[in-house]
C-alpha cells in the first residue's frame, strides 16, 4: 500500500513540476507577446501622431498643438500620451499639459530616452519609472521631420499600470489553478487513503473471523476424532461424522453411505456407482458433468455441485461421503474446510476399519466353528445383558438337546455326528426369527433366546423343527429327534439364573418323559447362571 502511495506521490510531483514549468513558459510567452503588442501600438501611435502633427504644423506650434489635441481627444484609447521635443531637449508639445504649462517644463535632454536617442539611435523603446507621474511607463521615442524640414523628437508613452495588472491577473489565475490542482490531488489522496484503510480493516475483520472459524472447526474435528476413535459400531461412527458435518456446514446436505456387505439391512449400494471410489480421490460434479449413479436425483436437482469423498484404505472400501452444495457454499467450503473434510474422511475410514476388524474378531471369538452358530460365551453374555424387569424385553429361553446322539456317534462315527449337528443347527436357524439368538452351548446341546414368544408360538416352533428334522436321514436311515425345555420371563419376576435353571429342568423333564418332546418350565426350581456357565 505504501509503495503504491509513494509511486503515486512521485508521479504527481513530477507531473506538477512539468506542468509548472510549462505554465511558466506559457506565461513568459504571453507576457512577451503583450509587451511586443504594446511596443507595436506605441510605434503605430507615434507614427500616426507625427503624421497628423506634420499635416497641421506650419511654423506655429500652438495651433498645431490644439488641433492635434482635438483630433486625439476623440480616440477611445487615451492611455497614450505624446510629447514633441526639440533635439536640444526643449518640450514643444505634450498631450498631458495645457499649452500654457509647456513652456514651464524644464529641458528634457537629461531624460534617459532622449539621451539614448541622441546617442545615434533613430528610435528606441524604454521602460522606466516616470518620476513626474509617479508610475512605471513604457516609452517609444523617435525622430520625425516636419514639412518645413525641422528634425523633431516624438515620444509616446503609456502607463504600465494596465498591462502590469493584466500580468498580475494571469499570474494569480495560474497560481489559483495550481492551488486547485494540488488541493484536489490531496483530497483525492486522502479519500483514497480512507478507502484503503476501510478496505484493509474489512479484510482484517474477514480474515479474523475466518481464522476463528477455521480454528473452531479444528477443535471440533479433534473432538470428533476422539469420539470416532472409541465409536462402538459403524452406525455410531457414521452419526458422529454426520453430526460434525452438520455443525460446520449447516447449509450443506451431507450423506454417508457405507459398504452394504456388512450391513444387510441397508439399501443396496454398488461401489462401482461412485467415481470417487473408482478413482480413489474426491470427485466433484456440477450439473453438466458425469454424475455418480448413487447420487439422489432430487438432491442433485436442488444443488449446483455434488462432491463425493471416498471412505477407503489401501485394501478395503468402506463407503462414500457425499456433499450437496449450492455455488456460494461450495466456494466457502473449498476455501475453509477442504483440509478438515479430507482429514475427517481419513479418520472415519481408519475407525471403520478398526470397528470392522474388531467385529470380525468378536465374531470369531463368539462363533462355534463347526455350526457357525453363536457359542456358549456369547450366548451367556447376551443373557446377562438381559433386563427382565422391562415388558418389552420379555423372552422365551429354550434349551435344546439332540436325543440319543451318543448312539449316532458310536454307530455311524463322528463325521456323521458332525453332519447331523450342522443339519440341526441349520434347521434351528431357519425356523427361528431374525430377532432370536440361536447358540450351540456345546456337544449336542443348543439354546435359543426368543424375545416376545408365547407358549403356542413355542409349540409351533417345536413342531416345525421336528417336522423339518424328519426330512434328514442318517446313513442308517434313522431320523434325528430333539427335546426342548422352555422357560419364560413373562411374569417379570424370574431373573436369569431362575430362567436357566427352569429351562434346564424342563429339558430334563422332556428327556425323562421319553424324549422328542417339548416341556415348559416349573419356575420353582432354581440354579445359578454362573454354575450353569461352568458346565
Ligand atoms: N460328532 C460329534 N459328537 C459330539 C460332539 N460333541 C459332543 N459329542 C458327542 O455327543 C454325545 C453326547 O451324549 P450324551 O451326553 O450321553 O447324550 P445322548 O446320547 O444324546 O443322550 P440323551 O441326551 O440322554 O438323549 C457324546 O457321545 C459326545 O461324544 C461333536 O462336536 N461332534
Amino acid at each position: 500500500m505504501n509503495l503504491i502511495h509513494f509511486k503515486k506521490t512521485k508521479s504527481f510531483w513530477f507531473s506538477t513540476i512539468v506542468m509548472l514549468f510549462a505554465i511558466i513558459c506559457i506565461q513568459y510567452f504571453v507576457e512577451n507577446q503583450l509587451k511586443q503588442q504594446q511596443q507595436k501600438r506605441l510605434e503605430q501611435f507615434a507614427k500616426i501622431y507625427s503624421e497628423v502633427f506634420k499635416q497641421i504644423y506650419v511654423k506655429e506650434l500652438e495651433p498645431a498643438y490644439h488641433e492635434t489635441q482635438q483630433v486625439f481627444s476623440q480616440m477611445q484609447d487615451n492611455s497614450f500620451y505624446t510629447s514633441i521635443i526639440a533635439p536640444d531637449g526643449e518640450l514643444l508639445v505634450d498631450t498631458r499639459l495645457h499649452w500654457s504649462e509647456i513652456s514651464k517644463v524644464e529641458n528634457l535632454a537629461s531624460l534617459p530616452e532622449i539621451k539614448a536617442l541622441n546617442n545615434q539611435n533613430n528610435s528606441l523603446h524604454l521602460s522606466r519609472y516616470d518620476e513626474n507621474q509617479q508610475y512605471s511607463a513604457s516609452f517609444f521615442t523617435t525622430y520625425f521631420t516636419t514639412n518645413d524640414n525641422q528634425n523633431l523628437i516624438i515620444r509616446v508613452g503609456q502607463n504600465n499600470k494596465a498591462i502590469n495588472q493584466l500580468i498580475i491577473n494571469i499570474r494569480v489565475q495560474v497560481a489559483a489553478f495550481l492551488l486547485t490542482l494540488v488541493t484536489f490531488y490531496w483530497l483525492s489522496l486522502f479519500s483514497e487513503r480512507n478507502k484503503i484503510s476501510r478496505l484493509a480493516s474489512r479484510h482484517t475483520q474477514e480474515l479474523k473471523s475466518k481464522i476463528t472459524e477455521t480454528a473452531q472447526s479444528y477443535i471440533d474435528l479433534q473432538q470428533t476424532s476422539s469420539c470416532l476413535s472409541v465409536a462402538n459400531s459403524q452406525t455410531e461412527a457414521e452419526n458422529i461424522s454426520l453430526q460434525f458435518l452438520a455443525h460446520i456446514l449447516p447449509n450443506v446436505k451431507t450423506e454417508i453411505r457405507l459398504d452394504p456387505i456388512n450391513h444387510s439391512q441397508r439399501e443396496q449400494f454398488d461401489m462401482l456407482d461412485c467415481w470417487a471410489l473408482r478413482t480413489s480421490k474426491p470427485y466433484l460434479a456440477d450439473n453438466s458433468s458425469t454424475q455418480c449413479l448413487h447420487v439422489k436425483q432430487q438432491m442433485k436437482n436442488t444443488s449446483d455441485f455434488v462432491k463425493c469423498f471416498p471412505l477407503m484404505s489401501q485394501t478395503s472400501i468402506y463407503g462414500v461421503l457425499t456433499l450437496y452444495f449450492n455455488q456460494q457454499d461450495y466456494q466457502h467450503v473449498e476455501n475453509t474446510y477442504s483440509t478438515q473434510l479430507v482429514f475427517l474422511c481419513q479418520n472415519l475410514s481408519l475407525n471403520l476399519s478398526r470397528i470392522r476388524l474388531r467385529d470380525a474378531l468378536d465374531k470369531k471369538a463368539h462363533t462355534d466353528p463347526l455350526t457357525d452358530l453363536w457359542n456358549r460365551r456369547y450366548f451367556f453374555k447376551k443373557l446377562k445383558q438381559w433386563t427382565p424387569n422391562q415388558p418389552e424385553t420379555s423372552a422365551a429361553f429354550i434349551m435344546v438337546d439332540i436325543d440319543h446322539f451318543k448312539s449316532v456317534n458310536d454307530s455311524l462315527g463322528h463325521d456323521e455326528g458332525d453332519k447331523a449337528l450342522k443339519w440341526v443347527s441349520k434347521t434351528l436357524t431357519d425356523m427361528s426369527r431374525e430377532s432370536d439368538i440361536v447358540a450351540r452351548l456345546g456337544g449336542e446341546e443348543f439354546a435359543l433366546l426368543c424375545p416376545k414368544m408365547n407358549k403356542s408360538q413355542i409349540q409351533t416352533f417345536f413342531d416345525r423343527v421336528s417336522k423339518a428334522l424328519t426330512d434328514y436321514k442318517l446313513s442308517d436311515t434313522r431320523s434325528i429327534t430333539l427335546s426342548m425345555g422352555v422357560a419364560f420371563t413373562v411374569n417379570y419376576t424370574i431373573d436369569n439364573d431362575e430362567l436357566i435353571k427352569a429351562a434346564d429342568k424342563a429339558l430334563y423333564k422332556a428327556k425323562n418323559q421319553g424324549r422328542n418332546q417339548l416341556c415348559f418350565a416349573d419356575s420353582q426350581n432354581i440354579i445359578s447362571i454362573d454354575s450353569f456357565e461352568k458346565n
